[in-house]
C-alpha cells in the first residue's frame, strides 16, 4: 500500500518509520524539508508540498501540531485541497477540535475526497512500537480502507461514528490525563515538602488501586528533574485549551481541568512549553513552599 506522510514531529517521524519498516511505500512532507532526511535513509520518498504528495498517494495522512497546521496544511498555497479528489482519502491524525476537522472534512468532500480525523492515544514510544489507540470518524469507506495502515500504528482501532467524535474523544482523553499530571506533580511536592520521601510515595502508588503507566514511566524522570519531550508540555495546554472549550459549548463544569490548564500555561511562560509535558512539576514544585515555615 502507498501513502503520503505529512508531518514528522516526534509522533509522525516515528509513525512514518513505522509504515516504512512493515512494508509501506511512503511519501513524506514535512514544512521543515530538512526533517524528511532521515525517512529517506529508510526509503521513502520526498514530496515537495502537501500537494505534490497528495497528487502521487491515493492516501494521505497528516500528523500536525495544532488546528492551525492542520489548517494550513490543507487550505493554504500547494496545500492539500489543491490536489485532492475523487478517489483519494485524508486521514488528519493530528489532535485538534471536532470544528477544525469539520472544517477540513467539508471541504475535502467539497471536492470529491474523502476524509476520516484518527488522533491517537498513546506517545512516542507506543508510536515507535504501532500500540497506539486510535480514535476515529469520518467516512467509513476510508476508515476500513485504511484498517491495514492502522493495523501497523495501533494496538486497536476505534471508528466512532460522525466526524468530530474523534477530536472530541480525544480532547476528552487528555483532559483526564494533564489533570492527573498536576494531581501527580501536587501529590510529589506534597510529599517532598512534608518530609516524606517522593520515591516511596511512587512505590506506594504503584502498588495500589490508582497505579497507572503514566505515573510508572513519567514518576522517576520528573524526580530527576529531566523533561525530554515525549509529549511537549506545549501540545498538552492545547489539548486542555481545546477540552476546556468543548466544557464551555456542553456547559459542563470543569474546575479540575481549568486549574491544570492554569499550570500548564504558567509551564508554558517559564518556557517550558518545548519539554514533556511532566514539566508541570516544575511549577507545582514552585509553588509548593519550603513546608518548613
Ligand atoms: N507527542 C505525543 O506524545 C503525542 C502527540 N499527539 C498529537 O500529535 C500531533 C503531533 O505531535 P508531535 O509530533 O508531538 O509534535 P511536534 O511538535 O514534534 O511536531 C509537530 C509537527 O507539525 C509541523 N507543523 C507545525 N506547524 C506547522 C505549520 N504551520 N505548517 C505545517 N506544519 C507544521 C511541524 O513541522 P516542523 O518540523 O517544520 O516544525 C512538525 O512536523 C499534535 O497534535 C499532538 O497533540 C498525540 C498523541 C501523542
Ligand atoms: O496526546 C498525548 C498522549 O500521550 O496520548
Amino acid at each position: 500500500m502507498e501513502v503520503g506522510f505529512l508531518g514528522l514531529g516526534i509522533m509522525g517521524k516515528a509513525m512514518a518509520a513505522n509504515l516504512l519498516r512493515h512494508g509501506f511505500r511512503v511519501t513524506v512532507w514535512n514544512r521543515t524539508l530538512s526533517k524528511c532526511q532521515e525517512l529517506v535513509a529508510l526509503g521513502a520518498a520526498v514530496g515537495e508540498t502537501p500537494a505534490a504528495v497528495v497528487a502521487k498517494c491515493r492516501y494521505t495522512i497528516a500528523m500536525l501540531s495544532d488546528p492551525s497546521a492542520a489548517l494550513s496544511v490543507v487550505f493554504d498555497k500547494d496545500g492539500v485541497l489543491e490536489q485532492i479528489g475523487e478517489g483519494k482519502g485524508y486521514v488528519d491524525m493530528s489532535t485538534v477540535d471536532a470544528a477544525t476537522s469539520c472544517k477540513i472534512s467539508e471541504a475535502i468532500k467539497q471536492k470529491g475526497g474523502a476524509f476520516v480525523e484518527a488522533p491517537v492515544s498513546g506517545s512516542k514510544k507506543p508510536a515507535e512500537d504501532g500500540q497506539l489507540v486510535i480514535l476515529a470518524a469520518g467516512d467509513k469507506v476510508l476508515y476500513d480502507d485504511m484498517v491495514p495502515a492502522f493495523d501497523v500504528l495501533g494496538k486497536k482501532s476505534f471508528f466512532l461514528g460522525e466526524i468530530g467524535n474523534g477530536a472530541k474523544m480525544k480532547l476528552v482523553v487528555n483532559m483526564i490525563m494533564g489533570s492527573m499530571m498536576n494531581a501527580l506533580s501536587e501529590g510529589l511536592s506534597l510529599a517532598d515538602n512534608s518530609g516524606l520521601s517522593p520515591q516511596t510515595l511512587l512505590d506506594v502508588l504503584d502498588l495500589g488501586a490508582i497505579a497507572n503507566p503514566m505515573f510508572k514511566l513519567k514518576g522517576p524522570s520528573m524526580l530527576q528533574g529531566s523533561y525530554n519531550p515525549a509529549f511537549p508540555l506545549k501540545h498538552q495546554q492545547k489539548d486542555m485549551r481545546l477540552a476546556l472549550a468543548l466544557g464551555d459549548e456542553n456547559a459542563v463544569s470543569m474546575p479540575v481541568a481549568a486549574a491544570s490548564n492554569e499550570a500548564f500555561k504558567k509551564a508554558r511562560s517559564l518556557g517550558l512549553g518545548d519539554l514533556d509535558f511532566s514539566a508541570v512539576y516544575e511549577v507545582l514544585k514552585g509553588a509548593g513552599g519550603s513546608g518548613k515555615a
